[in-house]
């Protein structure tokens, strides 16, 4: 089965157009003030609008407060809300209550309890979890900082809430990471930014199409094979 491929972080029309065209499933704009990838509402909205209806639009919070989600929402039509700071459960259900979208909710995971833990608390209460990295005790973000982790964790999840796997992708490894999860319960599809960059916050479009294109293959592979 197909596999899920958002591209998060993009800041101008042009990489927007360059995900949609390599095949992209959804986009990350993100809305937090500290990251080089951040978008102010007016120019998210030019992005969003330039490839509205071809991708799902996903807005990526940390900790946001009603006010700052209803105002970017009203400029910015989202399909997704992405939560990716320490929200709680009951703070992830409210959020997708008030706005009527599906929430995403990220988890920094190191070890097979970062991830039972995570599906025992979210699980009735966000619409996707996204396994990221922690992020490294220098980084100025919670998120999008090239980190890996050993997918060898995730061996025992449960999957009763669809998650994407994150952190530290790129085009050469993430053939691999998907072999490695392929066949686990509730894995929808992979999350990518520092991977596909030239520099923080500029996407380089070949990067961009190698990795989608590695995911098809990995997911047309696991098929074959399962044939
Ligand atoms: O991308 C950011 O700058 C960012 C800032 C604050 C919170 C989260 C952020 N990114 C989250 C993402 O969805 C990333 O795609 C995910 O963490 C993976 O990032 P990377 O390891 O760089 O591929």
């Amino acid at each position: 089965m197909s596999k899920l491929v958002k591209i998060c972080g993009l800041t101008s029309t042009a990489m927007a157009r360059e995900a949609v065209d390599a095949g992209a499933d959804m986009i990350g704009l993100v809305f937090f003030e500290k990251s080089p990838r951040c978008v102010e509402p007016a120019q998210a909205a030019e992005i969003a609008d330039a490839v509205r209806g071809e991708v799902s639009i996903v807005g990526l919070f940390v900790n946001p407060d009603m006010t700052r989600l209803a105002d970017t929402i009203a400029e910015v039509p989202l399909t997704h809300i992405q939560l990716h700071g320490t929200e709680k459960p009951e703070r992830v259900e409210l959020i997708g209550q008030s706005f009527g979208l599906p929430v995403i909710k990220a988890i920094g995971v190191a070890s097979r309890e970062d991830v039972a833990a995570a599906e025992d608390a979210f699980a009735a209460h966000a619409d996707m979890l996204l396994f990221d990295a922690k992020p490294p005790p220098y980084a100025s973000r919670p998120g999008g900082n090239g980190v890996r982790f050993d997918v060898d964790i995730l061996a025992g999840v449960k999957g009763e809430t669809p998650w994407l796997l994150s952190g530290g992708l790129t085009p050469e490894n993430v053939y691999d990471a998907i072999d490695a999860v392929q066949a686990l319960a509730g894995f929808e599809g992979v999350d990518v930014s520092s991977g596909v960059e030239s520099e923080p916050g500029v996407k380089e479009a070949k990067l961009v199409s190698d990795f989608v294109g590695a995911v098809r293959a990995a997911a047309s592979d696991y098929m074959d094979k399962d044939a």
